[in-house]
């Protein structure tokens, strides 16, 4: 009943209205036949957070490629604001788990790099003061000429997220972005990371190893049985917003996160 109700609650927060929809996804990989994911169906409604968690070569990867555009599916049909993804996309933002800033380029010429590669540096200076906006957001403010081997981890991660928004993608694709850092930096950037998504409307989808992860940044988070990958199970997160570190003492949080690992111990769910 709760997490119904948590559901609508969210539907009516967002407008309901679904940003990025993958239906009957399946993946073959040509090279070794493997089939990596299977039926995957998904709809993303617009400011959601949704996270994936499975064993490790359950096809989470493949998943996020997919969403990306980056490789095929081999059946089923994935879609952004109702258009077919076919390829890379401007609507479209990615992050991984390492920052990979270019070192010759100060931290905003690092966050305006996607800009400039799309339409040219006189866009990419025009774009300046968005880009110092962001780096406010992230609390980079005053790091813009910086360069990239001054930033500890944390910062250099956030210098990439603001280059992720800089182009104002409908859709953030997260792989395990935080994991290379120290786990108190990474509880401090899942924070910033929920504050940034609700600031600009983002909707997200992250790919993570960690439960407690999943539980306190998402809505939903999409349980993956391996061999071939698959939804085993949905989880609605009914945690009010906005999540603090302490709701993970909380009996509720305890619950979630042990429903979670149950349903993964499970190993192939059959
Ligand atoms: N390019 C590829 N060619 C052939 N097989 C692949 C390729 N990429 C992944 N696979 C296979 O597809 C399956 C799913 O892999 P994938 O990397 O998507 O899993 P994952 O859940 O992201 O794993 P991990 O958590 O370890 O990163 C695995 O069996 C893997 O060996």
């Amino acid at each position: 009943m709760m997490a119904t109700a948590r559901v609508s609650q969210l539907r009516a927060s967002t407008g309901g209205e679904t940003v990025y929809e993958l239906t009957g996804v399946g993946k073959t990989y040509a090279r070794n036949r493997v089939r990596a994911l299977e039926g995957i169906s998904l709809s993303l409604e617009r400011g959601s957070f949704s996270s994936v968690i499975g064993s490790s070569g359950c096809g989470k990867s493949t998943l996020l490629k997919i969403m990306a555009g980056l490789i095929p599916p081999s059946q089923g049909r994935v879609t952004i604001n109702n258009q077919p993804v076919r390829g890379p996309r401007r609507d479209i933002g990615m992050m991984f788990q390492h920052a990979t800033l270019f070192p010759w380029r100060t931290t905003i010429e690092n966050v305006l790099l996607p800009i400039e590669i799309r339409d040219g540096k006189a866009a990419a200076k025009a774009a300046w003061g968005r880009g110092e906006k962001l780096l406010d957001l992230v609390g980079l403010g005053g790091f813009e000429s910086v360069y990239p081997d001054e930033l500890s981890g944390g910062m250099a991660q956030r210098a990439a997220i603001c280059r992720m928004l800089v182009t104002q993608p409908d859709m953030i694709l997260l792989d395990e972005p935080f994991s290379a850092l120290d786990e108190i930096s990474r509880d401090f950037m899942n924070m910033e990371l929920q504050r940034i998504c609700t600031e600009t409307n983002a909707t997200a989808f992250l790919v993570t190893h960690s439960i407690a992860e999943a539980v306190i940044l998402s809505d939903r988070v999409y349980v993956l049985a391996p061999r071939p990958g698959r939804i085993a199970e949905v989880v609605e997160i009914d945690l009010p917003r906005p999540r603090t570190l302490d709701m993970i003492t909380t009996p509720k949080f305890g619950a979630l996160v042990e429903r979670i690992r149950t349903r993964l111990d499970k190993g192939d769910f059959e």
